[in-house]
């Protein structure tokens, strides 16, 4: 064989069967059963020879090669197979396995089986279609020919079929949409069924309350009805009534109508007549005008000379001015001659809060001149004018207040004694005026502190010739108790630089020292202390509440400066005394509603300021008695009300309505005061020539020592003569002058037992002192006499004391036992012008080295600090229980001017001044024999 043909038949056999086991044989099937159903198509492998299989191997590979067998049946293409398998399991061909030809065969022959199966039934169903195709066919003739007989016929039918069936489908067009309109309708009506039942429902609702309505609005309209019925009536009168009116007003507008149209005719006829005398007038007006204008240029004229006469009168004004201010300057100078108390005004503003106020002052003038009205009085007596030396509106400033005060305050350090004290109403500015309502803001500061720093300012201007020395005491006087508002327990250790000065600067003054302890006086060096001081000073005084006024300050307050002034060059030496005082309010009691303690501050309040008041008239109408012990305002202030200070009072004014009476009651009292003649102010300046006098008066003691003797013993002689009187005609002796003998038998209590006969001599000197000054009050020319002789005796004295205790070496508080027989200095404290009660007290509060804050004192405390800082000349102390004179020992005292003959205290002072050289001889015998002068003066008291 072919090797070529060989290889291809062995691929054609492959693909084969490749084929068969891809199952791909679905194709040959079809051709397989096309050939069982008798298939007309011819199978290429089947020829008219015979069949294909019984060709040759080589013959099939070339007819696959030629592609041939694609056509050929699958009955060929198996045979074709079978016998290619048969040939090589024959041949035991190599190619094929054994085994594997024979499952093919096997796989072959069962395809075959099947494939012949369904051959079979293919036969069989396309007989079956042959027979009913016959059966059809021969239908189709019977129809045919049914049908060429009724062509006609049917063609109508037909075409009517072919409407009906048009129809037919519109018809089952129209039936689908109605169909569909029919769901959509049953949605439409079943959406509908729910509307109306919700409708039904509502409608019930609607219903039921239209009904309610209903039958509502048919009892309203019922009412209305009514209403209206009766409304119709009212308005049917209505209507008669109107139709009357309008009756009767057209007969009256005709009437009118007719009276208007005659009152036109008139006027008509009176504007005809008056046209005449209009022209007239306007030509008479043109005539005035030209005449006007004529007046006006004369007018300009003597406008222009108007000016130039007014300008000539502004020159006068000015000058006016000048001399204006030039008399307040006299006015002033005289007033200061005749130590006049100054008045000064000050007219408190509106608080926050009281704005739209109706206001009580009127007028405030330039000079002091201030009208006040009553709104509740109008007329001619409501208005009333008070004249002061000046009046501060309520727009005036600290530092304008203080401007006016700067003179006064200055002349301190000058030597003089000054009291500038606030009087006024609770609220009316007292504080404000002295203090200032805020410390830390200087442009706030009151007359206080403003007087202090100005005080330094001073004082370091002239430090290079005159030296000074500033010390301040701030005391309250509350409930009539006199409480050291500057001195407390923790007082050392707090202020340790004042402390430091109290013992070292006055460590070689024994007395001071302790007296300085005792009564805070206080040395400052500059304003911050004062601040410091006087910020404990305003915290530990005694505040209240009234109704008033929140902050009411129910004490008086007194802030008393001391100066002493050194004169470098000469020597000498000169004392002021500042008072500041802040009173307590002066309004009525019952107005500030006070009850139990407040009431009792009230009290007193009103007590001292009416002593104030009582010891300023007498001074107004120079009474020989002068009340000054009727309180301890007075008592604290007597050195400044009656000796030769300058003396100024602000009185404060509150603007409101509902304080014009109090206002008023003020008015009155400042004006009282303003006339209070004290006497010219005095400097209290001491050259060297004093100093001498001091000197002198110690030896002078000591002589009056000597003569205490003799009188001790006259004394002793008179006793036992009175003794012997008495004995033989005590009637008589009743009926002596009972003040005398009652002075006598007062003095003979106070002497102690066991004194000295020359004690007993210096206790009837006081005696006679007392009984002198009773009598001079009484008028009897011979007692003053002897009373001035004992007073200058006992000035003089008491300068020796002074003197002394100068020379006290630096630890002279070691030394004063040795040199007083054992006295201790508080023991000496009485010589400084204590009562014997007062110094027991004081006394044992010295001994004990403490003080305690609110300490009552006496009314001589500011007096007797300022003897004992700066000792100076100073009068006895007369008995507190008798005497209405001044006790304070600060000044000399004013002899009772009325009884002697007219003059001046100076008259007095010279006189008594004469008599010292008399004095001289026996100084020079004694100086310095303090220890004599000491117990001299002890005894005097
Ligand atoms: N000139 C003034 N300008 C502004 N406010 C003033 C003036 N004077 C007083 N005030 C105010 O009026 C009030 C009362 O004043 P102040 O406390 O000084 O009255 P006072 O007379 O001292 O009262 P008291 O008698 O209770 O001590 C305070 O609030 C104070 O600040």
């Amino acid at each position: 064989m072919d090797p070529h043909l060989e290889s291809r038949a062995t691929e054609h056999r492959e693909g084969a069967l490749s084929e068969v086991r891809n199952g791909n044989i679905s194709g040959r099937i079809e051709i397989f059963n096309g050939l069982a159903e008798g298939n007309n198509s011819v199978d290429v492998l089947q020829s008219k020879n015979g069949h294909y299989w019984d060709l040759p191997a080589s013959k099939i590979s070339e007819l696959m090669k030629l592609g041939n067998l694609e056509k050929a049946s699958i009955h060929s293409l198996f045979t074709i197979v079978k016998r290619i398998l048969d040939d090589r399991i024959e041949k035991k061909d190599e190619d094929i396995p054994q085994r594997v030809a024979s499952v093919l065969k096997l796989v072959l022959q069962e395809i075959e089986q099947q494939v012949s199966k369904q051959a079979d039934n293919m036969r069989k169903q396309s007989i079956l279609y042959k027979s009913r195709e016959d059966r059809y066919h021969s239908k189709i003739r019977a129809l045919e020919t049914l049908a060429t007989g009724t062509t006609e016929e049917n063609e109508v039918v037909m075409t009517q079929l072919q409407q009906m069936k048009v129809e037919k489908a519109k018809i089952e067009e129209n039936k689908r949409r109605e169909e569909q309109d029919l769901i959509k309708l049953r949605k439409e009506k079943d959406g509908c069924e729910s509307q109306i039942l919700s409708l039904n429902e509502k409608l019930m609702f609607t219903k039921t309350s239209y009904e309610e309505n209903l039958s509502q609005l048919e009892s309203k309209a019922e009412e209305t009805k009514n209403k209206l019925e009766k409304k119709i009536l009212e308005l049917e009168c209505l209507l008669t009534d109107s139709k009357k009116k309008v009756k009767e007003l057209e007969d009256f507008s005709e009437s009118k109508l007719l009276r208007w149209k005659r009152k036109e005719q008139r006027y008509r006829q009176f504007i005809d007549s008056k046209v005449g005398p209009l022209q007239e007038l306007r030509l008479a007006s043109e005539s005035i005008k030209q005449e006007v204008s004529k007046i006006k240029n004369v007018y300009a004229e003597e406008f222009f000379n108007f000016g130039l006469n007014l300008k000539g009168l502004v020159e006068a004004a000015e000058n006016y001015h000048s001399v204006l201010e030039e008399n307040r300057k006299l006015y002033n100078e005289v007033q200061d001659l005749k130590g006049n108390i100054r008045v000064y005004c000050r007219v408190r503003p509106f608080l926050s809060g009281q704005n739209g106020k109706q206001t009580t002052m009127q007028y405030i003038g330039e000079n002091g001149e201030l009208v006040v009205i009553n709104p509740s009085k109008p007329g001619k007596d409501s208005h009333r004018l008070f004249k002061f030396n000046k009046v501060f509106g309520p727009a005036s400033t600290q530092e304008e207040v203080f401007r006016d005060t700067q003179p006064l305050i200055r002349s301190v350090l000058d030597g003089y004694n000054v009291c500038i004290f606030a009087y006024g109403q609770t609220g009316s500015g007292k504080t404000y005026t002295m203090t200032g309502p805020n410390m830390t803001s200087v442009a706030d500061w009151g007359v206080n502190y403003r007087a202090l720093n100005d005080l330094f300012n001073i004082s370091q201007k002239r430090h290079s010739s005159i030296a000074y020395e500033i010390a301040v005491q701030m005391v309250e006087i509350y409930n009539e108790q006199v409480r050291d508002l500057l001195c407390n327990d923790s007082f050392p250790k707090r202020y340790p630089f004042l402390f430091s000065f109290l013992t070292t600067s006055l460590r070689n003054h024994a007395f001071s020292l302790a007296i300085c302890k005792y009564y805070c006086l206080h040395p400052v060096k500059s304003t911050g202390d004062v601040l410091e001081l006087m910020t404990v000073g305003l915290m530990n005084r005694s505040v209240g509440a009234t109704a008033l006024n929140e902050r009411s300050s129910r004490s008086h307050s007194i802030l008393t400066v001391h100066v002493r002034g050194t004169d470098l060059e000469t020597d000498a030496v000169l004392r002021g005394c500042l008072h500041l005082v802040d009173l307590a309010g002066s309004e009525r009691v019952d107005r500030s509603e006070a009850k139990g303690d407040r009431l009792r501050e009230a009290q007193h309040i009103n007590k001292s300021l009416s002593a104030l008041g009582d010891v300023i008239f007498a001074l107004a109408q120079k009474n020989a008695h002068v009340p000054y012990r009727n309180s301890k305002l007075t008592q604290v202030l007597q050195s400044s009300l009656g000796g030769q200070a300058k003396t100024l009072m602000f009185v404060q004014l509150n603007p409101d309505v509902e304080s014009y009476s109090e206002t008023i009651s003020t008015l009155k009292f400042a004006e009282r005061v303003s006339g209070v003649e004290l006497g010219a102010a005095r400097s209290n300046k001491e050259g060297r020539g004093i100093r001498e006098l001091m000197e002198q008066v110690a030896s002078l003691k000591d002589a009056a020592a000597k003569k205490d003797d003799e009188i001790g013993r006259l004394r002793s002689l008179k006793v036992s003569r009175d003794g012997e009187r008495r004995s033989m005609s005590s009637p008589r002796c009743g009926s002596a002058s009972p003040r005398r003998h009652s002075a006598g038998a007062r003095s003979s209590q106070r002497v102690p037992q066991g004194k000295s006969s020359s004690e007993k001599a210096a206790t009837d000197l006081e005696n006679s002192s007392d009984y002198s000054e009773k009598h001079s009050e009484a008028g009897s020319q011979q007692s003053v006499d002897d009373f001035k002789h004992h007073k200058e005796f006992f000035r003089q004295s008491r300068l020796a004391v002074v003197g002394a205790d100068k020379k006290f070496p630096e630890d002279s508080s070691l030394k004063f036992d040795a040199a007083d027989g054992g006295k201790k200095p508080n023991d000496d404290i009485e010589l400084l012008g204590f009562g014997e009660d007062d110094s027991e007290e004081r006394l044992s509060d010295i001994s004990d080295g403490v003080l305690s804050m609110g300490t009552e004192t006496d009314a001589s405390v500011n007096s007797i600090v300022e003897y004992t800082l700066f000792p100076e000349k100073a009068p006895l102390k007369p008995s507190t229980e008798t005497t209405e004179k001044p006790c304070v020992p600060v000044k000399i005292p004013k002899p009772p001017t009325k009884q002697t003959q007219p003059g001046s205290s100076r008259s007095a002072l010279s006189k008594s001044t004469s008599k010292i050289p008399s004095y001289r001889k026996a100084t020079a015998t004694a100086t310095g024999s303090s220890s004599s002068a000491v117990k001299a003066t002890k005894r005097w008291h």
